[in-house]
């Protein structure tokens, strides 16, 4: 069975699946500019929080590999390549991994402009290869995520390993998410390929469905037992099915976990981690390192993206013929509401850290320490260092 990729490159061509067509249609766009990027990202064809990173960084490669800068010097190239990146930071606002992935292609290129004798050619070369690495490392990270969430699943909530564990999750965190495996589901594969699942179940996420859309696919695509419910089942949910089921745990992404673990993530999430409490489920975040952001606090510090009313006025997809079979060559837009209503659309709220038991990351799991804090400072000692020295 093929893994779903969200991009496809090779040095001087990425092409990015477009998940707006999905699941009813596989297409590839070719993305070879910033700015095609940044309408890439901006309109959603590309979406979660490493696959945001991921596109944004190698669109600048491309568009690197592809230009002719060997009249230029050095000082006008690493301007040139800072303005474009500084463009592409503005695409989508609340998923760190952006900005990170943005810091670092910078540092790298400032780092290899203050060398002695360093060519235009020399910049631009150590700035495509660093993206290309931020794709490299993607996988591995996610990988790594999925075994330790397992893990952690594993040592908390599995009173026996005959008694395999239910999950709930929302919005999508797979391979579309991702460079592959993804994050939240990479957790739950892992699960399933240790035969430690039981069922997973996914929110339909709206109002952009990620859930029904995309995770649903991946869950079928991956042979995974799961059930689609809608966001305003699951309390009933736990009510009702956490005993037969065994739902021992909400685990769900980030688009940003802050210093003190509270978290950014799909709208949504916060009320399933408000639900989560209540009936005694676990509460897990799964996110690579590049999705925490230690100079910021507190949640009350994270910019959340509000989106456009269509999102909730109107929805999309491939006709149903009568006898119920799905016509992927004809779409439809239709209203789901009065077009004159007023709407909030926040794509992203904050799930304060009281309410996470444990931030799963690939470099271990973190959980609360004496005071009720999640503390980073042993995961990322250099950057915390950097944060506490300003
Ligand atoms: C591994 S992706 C984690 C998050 O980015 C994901 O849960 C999410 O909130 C995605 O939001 P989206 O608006 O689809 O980009």
């Amino acid at each position: 069975m093929s893994t779903l990729q969200a991009v496809k490159y090779s040095r001087g061509s990425l092409q990015v699946l477009d998940q707006l067509r999905l699941p009813h249609e596989f297409h590839y766009d070719d993305v070879a500019t910033s700015e095609e990027a940044f309408d890439c990202i901006k309109s959603m064809r590309v979406r979660g929080a490493p696959a945001i990173a991921i596109v944004a960084s190698l669109a600048h490669a491309v568009e690197l590999h592809n230009g002719s800068y060997h009249q230029t010097s050095s000082s006008s190239v690493l301007s040139y390549i800072h303005s474009r990146l500084d463009y592409l930071k503005e695409s989508r606002p609340t998923a760190v991994d952006l900005t990170n992935a943005i810091n670092r292609l910078k540092a790298r290129t400032n780092e290899v402009a203050a060398g002695e004798g360093e060519s235009p050619e020399d910049i631009i070369k150590t700035c495509i290869e660093e993206a290309e690495r931020i794709l490299e490392e993607d996988l591995q990270t996610n990988l790594s995520i999925g075994a330790y969430g397992a893990d952690w699943l594993k040592d908390t909530v599995l009173a026996s390993p005959e008694k395999k564990v239910s999950v709930l999750t929302h919005c999508n965190t797979g391979s579309l998410a991702t460079s592959g495996h993804g994050t939240a589901l990479g957790v739950i594969r892992t699960l399933q390929a240790r035969d430690l699942l039981r069922h997973a179940y996914c929110t339909e996420t709206r109002p952009y469905n990620q859930g029904s859309r995309l995770t649903a696919f991946e869950l079928v695509h991956e042979g995974i037992p799961a059930t689609l419910i809608t966001d305003s089942m699951a309390a009933a949910l736990f009510a009702l099915q956490k005993e037969k089921m065994n739902i021992a745990a909400v685990i769900v992404g980030a688009d940003r976990v802050v210093r003190n673990g509270d978290t950014a993530n799909k709208i949504g999430t916060y009320q399933l981690a408000v639900l989560a409490k209540h009936h005694g489920v676990k509460f897990v975040v799964a996110a690579p390192t590049t999705s925490i952001d230690l100079e910021t606090e507190t949640g009350e510090g994270i910019k959340i993206e509000e989106r456009k009313k269509e999102e909730l006025t109107q929805i999309s997809g491939a006709v149903v013929r009568a006898d119920g079979s799905v016509d992927a060559s004809e779409t439809a837009r239709v209203a789901t509401a009065d077009q004159r209503v007023g709407v909030w659309n926040p794509a992203f709220d904050v799930t304060p850290h009281e309410l996470i038991d444990a931030v799963v990351t690939e470099k271990g799991a973190v959980v609360k320490n004496a005071e009720g804090r999640f503390d980073f400072s042993e995961l990322l000692p250099e950057r915390w260092q950097k944060v506490v020295a300003r």
